[in-house]
């Protein structure tokens, strides 16, 4: 959906989250115009994906005892047919690679959301890594259309230059803004995004949308302020104040057929 399509509908955000980030998570989809809903007790789950528009599943800050309970509500989201989008944080440390695994093989993920290092992971390519961030460098298009024939999701891979892949069609935004990558969380939120602007249709036009949003949101705060902390609160306040033909014009001028 669009700006003004998502402002009018305010799509609820089901986001299974990691420890570290839910409250910036939170705020990204209300200032935006969507309604977060944090919850692990798998009593509520189908409650809360009856009502819920996307379902966001973050393995940052996974348990073992808790894995069951991750697929559970990923098989849920899939027979209520929500969109599903996967933030496989760190999936390149081995034991990170654990829930992942699982996830992939007993449930269905319409879209993964992650950097360069973690795409590479689904692609089979090696990418260097440090903790939860993409230190190394390589072919990022190449890397997102592999992942995306590999798993059959659509891949937002994020960083430098974003790529948006379905396999076929794939979608580059080559916009640097280092700032955005000094806040973390923001790739949890962008992940959220991404569920809600594809809660109507997961499509590569979609996901580039929920990209291109964080990007120009970057793109503005960065031209006001300087360093981190303010940073954050800026893109907070950026994503607010996005309008549905300003998100477009950045579009037409920053996204690019790969
Ligand atoms: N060097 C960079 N230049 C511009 N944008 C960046 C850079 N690194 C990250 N971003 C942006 O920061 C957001 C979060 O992406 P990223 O840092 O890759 O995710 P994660 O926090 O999961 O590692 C995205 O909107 C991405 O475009
Ligand atoms: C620090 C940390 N540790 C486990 S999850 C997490 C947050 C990751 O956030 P992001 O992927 O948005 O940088
Ligand atoms: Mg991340």
């Amino acid at each position: 959906m669009n700006l003004l399509e998502l402002k009018a509908q305010t799509p609820l955000v089901f986001n299974y989250a990691n420890y570290v980030t839910p409250q910036f998570v939170a705020n990204v989809v209300n200032v935006v115009g969507g309604s977060p809903i944090m919850a692990r007790e798998i009593d509520e789950f189908n409650d809360l994906v009856a009502i819920s528009n996307a379902v966001v599943v973050n393995t940052g800050t996974w348990r073992r005892s808790e894995l069951p309970e991750t697929i559970k509500l990923i098989q849920i989201a899939n027979q209520a047919k929500k969109v599903v989008v996967l933030d496989p944080v760190a999936v390149g440390i081995p034991s990170r690679s654990v829930p992942v695994k699982a996830v992939m093989t007993e449930s269905q993920v319409n879209v993964i959301r992650g950097n360069a290092a973690e795409i590479a992971w689904f692609a089979g390519i090696d990418f260097t890594s440090h903790g939860i961030d993409a230190t190394g460098s390589g072919d990022v298009q190449k890397i997102a259309s592999l992942a995306a024939q590999k798993t059959g999701a659509i891949i937002a891979l994020s960083g430098q230059t974003d790529v948006i892949s379905d396999g076929h069609t794939t979608q580059i935004i080559a916009v640097d803004v280092p700032l955005l990558a000094t806040n973390v969380g923001t790739g949890d939120a962008l992940s959220a995004l991404v569920g809600m602007f594809n809660s109507d249709a997961v499509t590569v036009e979609n996901t580039a949308r929920a990209m291109a949003m964080m990007k120009l949101a970057g793109v503005r705060a960065s031209q006001k302020v300087k360093t981190p902390g303010y940073f954050a609160n800026q893109v907070l306040d950026e994503l607010y104040l996005i309008k549905q033909d300003e998100l477009e014009a950045f579009i037409q001028l920053e996204v690019k057929n790969g």
